[in-house]
């Protein structure tokens, strides 16, 4: 039973613990993140990282007056359980329940949202900057993990910092873990630290150092220890020369030590960074033997960590699967990932052709234009990144891909309503960010076996080419051996009818065919179409059926402006062709997370909500279809 956790209604009650009193609340908060995730599913291996970290941060700072600012901020569950929402945790991640990340909304505490990796410390500076402009003297904290500075657009901020503030503490959270082991020549910079024998000694010397800056450390010895850790400096270190004092590393779970270091740190008259060591799934075997896999997942057994078996491969597999195919009949096909080699699944395609795989770190800019580059030499480069991460790299689809006709193929898992990750997850938007870009076939699978095909497709063709498919399984259809290309622009009639036609894109052709039926009940001749391309769109399948119907319904898992929809619009106006349509998809607004079928429902994404749509177009075409029959 938990002693302090259920005290702490605020960063106040905090304050009034002693420090063996905070190594018990860490304690009873890692407990109740391991048996609440359990249950609600969610990111229980970074935040068992940072427990000490973060109780720390609350002794010593003091939100919302201070701001704390979390990369990606999906280990903001202890920040959450410390800031007068234990009593609610058992609900994040559920409908109407906390959400996943930080959300200003949500609470005073929440300084910034996020969910993207890599915003923390641009946004830190922001708020340094506009403190420093105000007159203010809150301090500004930035947490940030190890893979965070994978991600360019730290780097733009680490550009900036000391020449625009004097204070701003960064804490760099080093797992040596993204979501995968990290990568790149950072993550080995970091380790080359963690493990340099200078560093190890050091590292001992700090918590002696600071137990006398701050224990009963006298004026001179004050002076004189903090002299020492300096000493800690590392002149050669990066963050020096970006001209912050960098210190550590030192034991991120040592909670005196973080606490006296947080005071030390605090006090100081320039942008700093403390790198701290953590383990990420500390206190939960389970969790630090996968790490990958206890990075973020649905519920388990908290005492074992077992999972419920996979059952029906997921789009992602089966892409993975297939690409595999398509490599081994040719040498030229190339996998990129941008840090998420396990929701891609590109961790199949790995083993089988590890020379043409390429994990470029949480870098979806550079994925892009590394893809563009190596296309130039006669490359095919099958660039797998969620829909909602690929909106990083829009302006290098359009400049580097697109512009050059390069023939790279965008993989956009997680197309559609992401689920429980919510509005920062929702790939909802790349159909209109795609739409409006010449030279990209864009193609949408109604089903595992047209997925394979369109990635044929996107092999045979010679220019840029965009897949997107959803998150988790499709109807389960059985892939071809060999995939077989489809024709680009030609859409696919499933049944043909002459009052009504409907298109159902992607996973929510079913709703289509659903729809269809109940309105056939009603007497009424009804057409369903997998349109498979949003662009180039099939102009003469939707001139001739808008010409012969009375009633055009489109069905997409994409927002509706700019959307499918807006392209059938489009094209009928085009060809002035008035028959009505009803546009099904998301509205234009940030869709809250919760599960997808009562989402879909809760906006009208559904038979009924199409019906109810449609129903004032209906009596009329059944007036006078039926009378002319
Ligand atoms: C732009 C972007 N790309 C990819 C992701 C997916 N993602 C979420 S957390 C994460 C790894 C973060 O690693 P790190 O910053 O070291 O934090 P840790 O999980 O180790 O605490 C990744 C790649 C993301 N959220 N944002
Ligand atoms: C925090 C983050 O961005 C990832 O962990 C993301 O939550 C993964 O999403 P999936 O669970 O859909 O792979
Ligand atoms: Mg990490």
């Amino acid at each position: 039973m938990s002693k302090f956790l259920p005290t702490i209604e605020s960063p106040a009650d905090i304050k009034k613990l002693t420090i063996p009193q905070l190594a018990e609340l860490a304690e009873e908060i890692r407990e109740r993140l391991i048996q609440s995730v359990a249950k609600t599913g969610g990111h229980i291996g970074p935040n068992l990282g940072v427990v000490e970290l973060t109780i720390a941060m609350h002794y010593v700072f003091d939100t919302p007056q201070d701001s704390f600012v979390f990369d990606v901020s999906h280990q903001s569950y202890v920040h959450k359980l410390l800031t007068g929402r234990e009593s609610r945790f058992e609900t994040i991640r559920q409908p109407d329940g906390l959400n996943g990340f930080m959300l200003r909304t949500e609470s005073e505490h929440d300084s910034f949202g996020a969910g993207h990796a890599g915003t923390a410390l641009s946004a830190a500076l922001g708020m340094a900057v506009a403190r420093d402009l105000s007159g203010g003297t809150e301090h500004i904290v930035a947490l940030a993990g190890d893979a965070a500075f994978t991600c360019g657009i730290s780097y733009e901020a680490l550009n900036n910092i000391a020449g625009q503030t004097k204070r701003m503490i960064i804490v760099l959270n080093d797992n040596e873990w993204s979501i995968d082991k990290n990568v790149g020549a950072i993550a080995s910079y970091f380790h080359t630290i963690i493990t340099h024998p200078r560093f190890t000694y050091l590292h001992d010397r700090a918590s002696e150092l600071i137990e006398r800056i701050g224990g009963k450390a006298a004026k001179h010895v004050q002076r004189k220890a903090e002299e020492s850790v300096k000493g800690l400096l590392g002149p050669s270190m990066l963050f020096e020369e970006f001209g912050l004092d960098y210190y550590g590393p030192i034991d991120g779970h040592d909670l005196p030590l973080l606490v006296k270091t947080f005071q030390f740190l605090k006090a100081q008259n320039k942008p700093v960074v403390l790198h701290a060591i953590t383990q990420k799934g500390k206190g939960f075997q389970p969790a630090i033997d996968k790490q990958k896999k206890f990075h973020g997942l649905g519920p388990y057994d908290p005492e074992t960590g077992d999972t419920a078996a996979a059952g029906q491969k997921t789009y992602s597999e089966i892409f993975a699967e297939t690409l595999v195919k398509l490599a081994n009949n040719d040498p030229k096909v190339v996998a990129i990932t941008a840090a998420m080699p396990n929701g891609t699944a590109l961790d199949l395609f790995r083993p089988s052709h590890p020379t043409r795989y390429f994990d470029v770190g949480i870098a979806e800019e550079h994925a892009v234009i590394f893809a563009a580059g190596m296309a130039t030499k006669g490359y095919k480069p099958f660039c797998a990144i969620y829909s909602t991460f690929l909106q990083r790299a829009f302006d290098p689809i359009v400049h580097d891909v697109a512009l050059q006709e390069l023939p790279v193929v965008f993989c956009m898992d997680r197309g559609g309503l992401s689920g429980d990750d919510g509005p920062t997850h929702h790939g909802l938007f790349d159909i209109s960010y795609l739409r409006c870009v010449p030279n990209i076939v864009h193609m949408v699978p109604k089903d595992e076996d047209e997925l394979a095909d369109m990635m044929q497709t996107a092999l045979e063709h010679n220019g840029p080419s965009a897949i997107r498919y959803p998150r988790g399984t499709g109807p389960g259809s059985t892939v071809k051996a060999q995939p077989v290309a489809l024709t680009i622009g030609k859409a696919e009639v499933i049944q043909d009818g002459a009052d009504v036609v409907i298109f159902g894109l992607g996973a929510l052709l079913p709703l289509a065919k659903e729809t269809a039926s109940r309105l056939s009940k009603l007497g009424l001749s009804v057409a369903v179409v997998n349109p498979r391309f949003v662009k180039p769109i099939d102009r003469a399948c939707i001139e001739g059926y808008g010409r012969k119907c009375g009633l055009v319904i489109t069905f997409e898992d994409h927002v509706l402006a700019g959307g499918f929809g807006s392209s059938v619009l489009e094209v009928l106006s085009a060809a002035e062709i008035n028959t009505p349509v009803v546009r099904i998809g998301w509205p234009d607004q940030f869709i809250e997370h919760g599960k997808v079928d009562a989402l879909r429902d809760k906006y009208g994404i559904s038979v009924d909500g199409a019906l109810h749509q449609a129903q004032p177009y209906l009596n009329a075409i059944l007036q006078e279809r039926l009378a002319h029959r």
